[in-house]
């Protein structure tokens, strides 16, 4: 008989021993009991003991039912499993199952499923496409046939459903169902590469220096102002690894995901590429999952989770926008993609490329202390010149709708010029509060204690912690006064100013709001880029990588809330934002201006900012937080804990900040209150934990962590771990 550890999907920090006949392979899922429940499992070693090593083995249950003939989980991904669940200190069953796809989770096959294929007759390999000439998508589709069956869902979007539909009608073609063939190295049939253009200096630096790094591992920055030629490097120097048949994974915050980005490999490479993000649907997942896994895929580009992709033989690994928040998993297991690469590309001997204009300052600590190759690009690409960035004094001016007199006048101009002017607000909504004219008492949501969001279009209150909604009220609830004013400014306030500040003036806002969903996002894009707007008023949304060609006046509404935020990555975010936007502007022949609006003119960190750039800002902020003793120069964790009585929550953290005191020497600050105090009626603190160096931190959670998990409220109040923590709210 065999002992076998197994990973359960449940939230214990631990592995199950269970018997088998005979031993298993590391990385085959299997059905085990637990409990009442059947569950499925991924072998993670068989152990090499005997039946009178092993306690209370005639206990143990045995495994149901093996679901794998070979290891679905590969010895890469399952090494990079157990250092996730050790320095996340995370329940390992949780752990793999977070790296699998939906369907394999719930043991669905690993293998290929059948699939609709369009292929041609007996009857159309007899006919001339000359019959067709009337028809021309018809032909298309019907040539293209004659050289392959293609995929039917493929079809359908390259020719269109009515030509397929007319093609198997005429008995020319018909649709089968077939289990696909994956075959390694599929792409080099048709890898062809699109003409592209001479790399300046500087490119050719960095591509030079990529190239040496094949088959081995490393890891670079790649910091490139914004519109400076990133991708064109990654183009070009993914290049020969994927003539050598080695494949590239390409990570990309959630939002940069744009059809653009995935044709621009597309179109330079002539091959199929991989997609992976939150809005695909299981099967499509799982299709991914397997083309990249048996290596049919060249080039696979996903967001986050992406990281678990299995590849069949991967040559490189790039992380695009890396310094981007939605790299870090803020519930359940969270982890850090970036990190994560990283250790995938020491696992297989290959490199990682992480590129950004605005490098996080982790980042960009390693590249300054050499633990990095830092590769730089300075200049914007093909002539474009960079953005002139200027503060704007707004103290003493008359505003309206947020908006400052002396920047009114700059947008005229822009406007009359026939550009487009971007105006960046950081709420969504009209107004960030509704308050009592009489009395000023603030309308809040007593779940959360925090000011509701008015939205006017919908006539209602929405609070953006927990996402309540009540209808507007008429009258205070404190004094019944019945005159309710609003306070601050939403993207759908100044969208109503603008309106009335630019009559007749074409104009779009995009939020959370107005584009639900990727396709409304990317229509709007593409409707922009038509010129059919020339007021764009936004959110974050708009920061994020989009090329905006006729766009040269970016204005900042209000950037004096980040200054003085209790977070100390606030400046960090801000100045990534600030630039991220300025790089939006002037991308093409047209020179780009930005003006940052606040009523701090003087602050050091906007005129380090406007005058120096992001690097110089960057450089900086290291150095202060070297002296401040703050991350990247130690190491943290964070204990958060919540509960609806708070006194719960705080004397837990109380009791966990004891069992850290009495046996090791790290620096605790807590328990205090989170930045959100308060979310859906649980009031919320958290500890944090820091040392000079991560060993020891580590160290002293592991040892600590059974203790915690002894506490008398632990089962009480919902609590979480969250290592290298980079959002504090
Ligand atoms: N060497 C070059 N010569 C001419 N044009 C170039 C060159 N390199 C890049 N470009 C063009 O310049 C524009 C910006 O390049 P690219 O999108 O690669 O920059 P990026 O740094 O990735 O941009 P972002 O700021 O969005 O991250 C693109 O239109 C690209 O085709
Ligand atoms: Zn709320």
């Amino acid at each position: 008989m065999a002992f076998i550890q197994v990973a359960v999907p449940v939230p214990l920090r631990q592995l199950f021993t269970y018997t088998h006949d005979s031993a298993l392979e590391a990385g085959v899922r299997v059905m085990v009991p637990f409990g009442p429940r059947k569950l499925v499992g991924v072998v993670v070693e068989t152990l090499r003991k005997s039946e009178s090593e092993i306690d209370n083995s005639n206990k143990l249950k045995a495994i149901e039912m093996v679901l794998d003939h070979q290891p679905i989980v590969d010895g890469v991904l399952l090494k990079m499993a157990q250092w996730l669940w050790q320095y996340y200190h995370h329940a390992p069953g949780e752990v793999l199952h977070a790296m699998l796809p939906v369907l394999l989770r719930k043991g669905e096959s690993a293998g290929p499923t059948p699939q609709d294929m369009l292929m041609l007759t007996d009857e159309g390999k007899k006919t001339l496409s000359a019959s067709l000439s009337r028809a021309p998508k018809q032909n298309a589709c019907f040539t293209a046939l004659t050289k392959r069956a293609m995929l039917a869902i493929e079809a359908r979007k390259q020719f269109g459903a009515p030509a397929v539909k007319a093609l198997v009608e005429k008995s020319l073609a018909v649709i089968k169902e077939v289990t696909p063939e994956f075959k390694p190295g599929a792409w080099l049939s048709t890898l062809t590469m699109a003409e592209k253009p001479v790399p300046d200096t500087e490119q050719s630096v960095a591509i030079a220096a990529l190239n040496r790094q094949h088959g081995n591992f490393a890891v670079s920055l790649l910091e490139g102002v914004t519109g400076s030629g990133k991708t064109e490097v990654y183009l070009q120097a993914i290049e020969p690894l994927l003539r050598e048949g080695k494949q590239v994974l390409i990570l990309v915050p959630e939002i940069g995901l744009t059809p653009q980005t995935v044709s621009r490999f597309e179109k330079r490479f002539g091959i199929a590429v991989g997609v992976l993000h939150s809005q695909l649907s299981d099967k499509d997942r799982l299709q991914v999952w397997q083309r990249a896994k048996a290596g049919e895929l060249g080039i696979v580009i996903g967001t986050r989770s992406a990281i678990f992709t299995p590849l069949n033989n991967p040559g490189m690994l790039i992380v695009d926008e890396e310094h981007d928040e939605s790299f870090k998993q803020q519930d359940g297991l969270r982890y850090h993609a970036r990190d994560l690469a990283a250790m995938r590309a020491k696992q297989h001997n290959i490199p990682l490329l992480l590129g950004s204009a605005t490098p996080a300052l982790e980042t960009l600590n390693n590249a300054l202390s050499g633990r990095y190759a830092h590769l730089q690009l300075t200049k914007r690409a093909g002539g474009a010149q960079s953005t002139h960035q200027h503060v704007l004094d707004a103290r003493d001016q008359p505003i309206h709708y947020g908006i400052s007199q002396g920047l009114l006048t700059i947008m005229r101009q822009h406007i009359s010029a026939g550009n487009q002017v971007l105006v960046f607000v950081n709420r969504r909504g009209y107004a960030p509060a509704l308050l009592c004219h009489h009395c000023g008492e603030t309308v809040t949501c007593k779940r959360c204690e925090r000011p509701y969001t008015v939205h006017k279009a919908q006539n209602r209150l929405q609070c953006h912690h927990c996402g309540g909604m009540r209808a507007m009220p008429t009258n205070c609830e404190a004094c019944h006064y019945n005159e309710l004013v609003t306070a601050g400014t939403g993207t759908e306030q100044v969208e109503q100013g603008l309106a009335s500040l630019f009559p007749g003036v074409t104009q779009v806002r995009i939020d959370s709001d107005t584009v639900r969903g990727k396709d409304k996002l990317h229509q709007t894009l593409d409707a922009i880029n038509r010129q059919e707007y020339q007021l764009l008023v936004g959110t974050q949304i708009l920061s994020k990588g989009h090329h905006f060609p006729h766009v040269t006046l970016v204005a900042v509404l209000d950037c004096d809330g980040a200054l003085f935020s209790a977070d100390f990555r606030a400046p960090e975010k801000l100045a990534q934002l600030v630039t991220q936007l300025a790089g939006r502007a002037g991308r093409a022949s047209k020179p780009g201006e930005m003006w940052l609006q606040t009523h701090n003119p003087h602050h050091p960190l906007l005129q380090d900012l406007v005058h120096n750039g992001y690097g110089h800002f960057a450089r900086h902020a290291l150095m202060e937080r070297k002296a401040a003793s703050l991350p990247p120069f130690i190491s943290q964790f964070v204990i958060r804990a919540e509960a609806t009585d708070s006194s719960l929550a705080y004397r837990f953290l109380q009791d966990c900040k004891q069992v850290f005191t009495q046996a090791h020497a790290i620096e605790i600050s807590g328990p205090f209150p989170c930045l959100i105090e308060k979310r859906q009626g649980r009031f919320r603190f958290m500890l944090v934990c820091s040392h000079q160096k991560r060993a020891p931190l580590h160290n002293a959670l592991r040892l600590a962590l059974p203790f915690l998990q002894a506490l008398p409220q632990a089962t009480k109040v919902r609590w979480s771990i969250d290592i290298d923590p980079t959002d504090f709210s």
